[in-house]
């Protein structure tokens, strides 16, 4: 997939671009890695009918609830200390984090399929499609609801098999020769706050 430039042709157009599909489920698994769930970190894409990106989201403590205060625990059955009483699933948060009006006729690329309760905010939203990686809970109650109201709301869904098992990303390739001959230092960030994707200051 990624060729160096000693081994491309910079005479002709690249035949090794990301189509579609990969770029909008690559951009969601980019976004699931701000996630801190120590478990499952899933990311979410909406994307419109011009292929623009409108929305991106993960699964993450609600605003205001901090994330190294809420439990990230599931081995408890006490309520209070699961967290899956509080975590704000990937595709709600793309939905809340929309850049535009609505979302009528958008698709939404996302990891795993969307839970029951997602499912609901999802046919709200005006959303047309969804496009899943896996569907690894297809026997839980919650999934067969989903289908069950994507169905009756006419939302189509589909499985993405990618062409390939990784996209890899790295920073040396728009400048081969000056960051290959650098000693590794690490990328300094200018974001001083590493709030959750609701903390804008
Ligand atoms: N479609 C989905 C499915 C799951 N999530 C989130 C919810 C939790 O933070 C995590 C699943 O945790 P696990 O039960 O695997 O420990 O993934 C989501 O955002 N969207
Ligand atoms: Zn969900």
């Amino acid at each position: 997939m990624n060729s160096t430039p000693k081994n491309r042709n910079l005479n002709s157009k690249r035949e090794d671009y990301l189509e579609w599909h990969e770029y909008f489920m690559a951009t969601a698994f980019l976004a699931a890695k701000r996630s801190k769930d120590p478990c499952t970190q899933v990311g979410a894409c909406i994307v419109n009918e011009d292929k623009v990106i409108v929305g991106i989201g993960y699964n993450g403590m609600p605003n205001g609830c901090p994330d190294d205060e809420f439990s990230w625990s599931k081995e408890t059955n006490q309520g209070l200390e699961n967290k899956h009483m509080y975590v704000c699933h990937a595709e709600v948060n793309a939905i809340v984090n929309k850049n535009c009006t609505n979302l009528k006729n958008c698709m939404l690329y996302v990891a795993l399929f969307p839970c029951n309760e997602c499912a609901k905010v999802i046919i709200q939203s005006g959303i047309k499609e969804v496009f899943y990686i896996s569907d690894k809970h297809a026997h839980k109650i919650y999934t067969i609801a989903s289908k069950k109201m994507f169905d009756a709301a006419g939302v189509k869904y589909r499985q993405l098999i990618p062409r390939q098992k990784q996209i890899v990303i790295d920073f040396s390739e728009i400048d081969w020769n000056n960051m290959n001959q650098m000693p590794s230092t690490p990328i300094k960030s200018n974001m001083t706050n590493d709030g959750d994707q609701q903390d804008r200051d």
